[in-house]
């Protein structure tokens, strides 16, 4: 379902952030990347939604090759992919309905698809009574929630969070591992970038360590492995 084969990035700085990945992601799968700071955690999370792009191999998502795509079946790929930023990315003028209904509307879904499908994610992350809020009045785990509520909306087949705790405290960051558990337990691949210990080594799922461009370690159900 996510296949990387023999995956290459140089930027135009001339960095090398991957240095030759291979791997292989199965649907349903909850993947952490783990690794030290600038070891090409959040570059190999981008290659996948086509925000970077590889200088070398190629990249499969669902059996399509994103690097091969046409730029207009861009919007088409990231509909199958749901992405969480550390900082939320909330749109500030809009409530949390508008927020994650605006994610369906750009793609024209019914209305009545898009009311159904918002109160169903409100539901889901907690925050059904906070709907016409905007984003300032929330707390940074109630933003998070509802950066997680409009990546799922559109009920894509991957979920792509790039440290979505990285901005909260334990207690909240405990509550988001909650939903995205969930999220998978329906079927829906997460793959989570961190730098949580606690957070890998409680909540037991595949982990995948970058160091230095490559793949150090790849293990089932696997511990941190850093001291942080
Ligand atoms: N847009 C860019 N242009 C040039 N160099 C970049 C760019 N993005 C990342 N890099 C470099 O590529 C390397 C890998 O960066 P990346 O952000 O993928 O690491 P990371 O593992 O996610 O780090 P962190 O844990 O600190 O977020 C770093 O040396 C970084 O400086």
């Amino acid at each position: 379902m996510i296949l990387m084969k023999d995956v290459y990035k140089t930027y135009a700085n001339g960095v090398t952030a991957l240095n030759g990945i291979n791997v292989d992601i199965k649907q349903g799968e909850f993947v952490y990347i783990v690794g030290p700071s600038g070891a090409g955690k959040s570059t190999f999370i981008r290659l996948m939604y086509r925000e970077v792009r590889p200088t070398k191999g190629s990249i499969y998502i669902n059996d399509v090759n994103v690097n091969e795509i046409k730029e207009k079946r861009v919007p088409l790929l990231r509909r199958d992919i749901g992405v969480v930023f550390q900082d939320f990315k909330l749109l500030p003028k809009l409530t949390v309905y508008e927020n994650i209904a605006f994610a369906l509307e750009v793609i024209e879904q019914p209305p009545s698809l898009i009311r159904k499908r918002v109160m169903d994610v409100l539901e889901l992350v907690g925050l059904k009574n906070k709907a016409r809020f905007i984003p300032d009045e929330l707390s940074g785990g109630e933003q998070q929630r509802v950066s997680i509520a409009r990546a799922i909306v559109n009920h894509p087949k991957i979920v792509i969070a790039d440290e979505p705790t990285g901005n909260l405290d334990p207690d909240t960051s405990w509550g988001i591992m909650k939903i995205l558990e969930e999220i998978n337990d329906r079927g829906t691949t997460v793959i989570m970038a961190t730098h949580s210990k606690e957070i890998v080594n409680t909540f037991k799922n595949r982990v995948i360590a970058i160091e230095d461009g490559l793949i150090a370690r790849d293990e089932h159900r696997g511990d941190y492995g850093y001291e942080n």
